[in-house]
């Protein structure tokens, strides 16, 4: 039999020397061979897309949440992890499902508060090369392959970030809500930097520096605010939930 000259591998036309010698379910039902292809780029993205899947089915169910992020590496008994425990607590008694990156530290904390409080506590935990698994606080657990796909459900699933002391994860988390509204992607989003002292010279660098230089415009220093209150930081979410409510009932009118 002679080959037919197009070869349709779903929306790929194959011709000539690249069509293959077996379709692409004898392929599948065929256990033989070598088993590099779940390692390939194409299965990947199938890997990716469960993960979406998971995650949008999991937290779409949650309801109204903020994410608390902080440093990993933050003792149990230090001041920030006190505070952090207490915002937990703070946004459950408001209402919210408490979402974190499901690690130790600060994260913990949160999740520690969340739980003490009957609320629903989150972990988004992500796959590193030094396994430390979902902190025992944490009652709705999902672990990520994939850092991006991680990071977008904390900002599709929360109206907020609350964002205490930490290293280059809690400043990419922060820097990424920041990019996202200083660009219109997400609006009516509060993030509260809790820790005065310790994000105190990040936003004189940012006034003195960054406006300075103009980088970035005055109006970009008012997307985060500051504060040592974890009362006063649960009330500004709720007040930035208010507005949002607000404004989109005056436009449903
Ligand atoms: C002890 C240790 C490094 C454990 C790592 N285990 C982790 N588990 C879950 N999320 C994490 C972890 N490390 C970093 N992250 C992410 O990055 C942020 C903290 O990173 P960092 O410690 O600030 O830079 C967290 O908010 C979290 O979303």
């Amino acid at each position: 039999m002679t080959r037919r000259r197009d070869y349709q591998r779903g929306p790929v036309t194959l011709r000539g020397a690249r069509v293959p010698a077996s379709t692409t379910d004898q392929r599948l039902l065929d256990t033989r061979g070598s088993a590099d292809w779940v390692h390939t780029d194409p299965w990947r993205v199938m890997r990716i897309q469960a993960e979406f899947v998971e995650g949008f089915g999991t937290l779409s169910e949650l309801g109204r949440s903020v994410a608390v992020f902080g440093s990993a590496r933050t003792p149990a008994d230090h001041p920030s992890a006190a505070l952090a425990e207490q915002i937990g607590g703070e946004l459950v008694r408001a209402g919210y499902t408490v979402i974190t990156g499901g690690g130790p530290g600060i994260m913990e904390a949160a999740n520690k508060g969340a739980a003490a409080a009957g609320g629903t506590s989150v972990g988004l935990g992500i796959e590193l090369p030094f396994e430390t698994g979902l902190n025992e606080h944490v009652n709705v657990g999902i672990n990520f392959r994939y850092f991006f796909v991680r990071k977008l459900m904390f900002v599709k699933y929360s109206e907020g970030f609350v964002v205490l002391p930490g290293g280059v994860g809690t400043l990419d988390e922060l820097f990424e809500a920041l990019t996202l509204l200083q660009t219109g992607k997400v609006t009516s989003f509060p993030v509260v930097l809790v820790g005065s002292s310790f994000w105190g010279p990040l936003l004189d660098w940012l006034r003195e520096t960054l406006l300075a230089e103009g980088m970035i415009t005055p109006e970009d220093l008012d997307l985060v605010r500051v504060t040592d209150d974890p009362e006063e930081c649960v009330r500004w979410i709720v007040e930035a939930r208010r507005e949002r409510d607000a404004r989109s009932s005056d436009t449903a009118l």
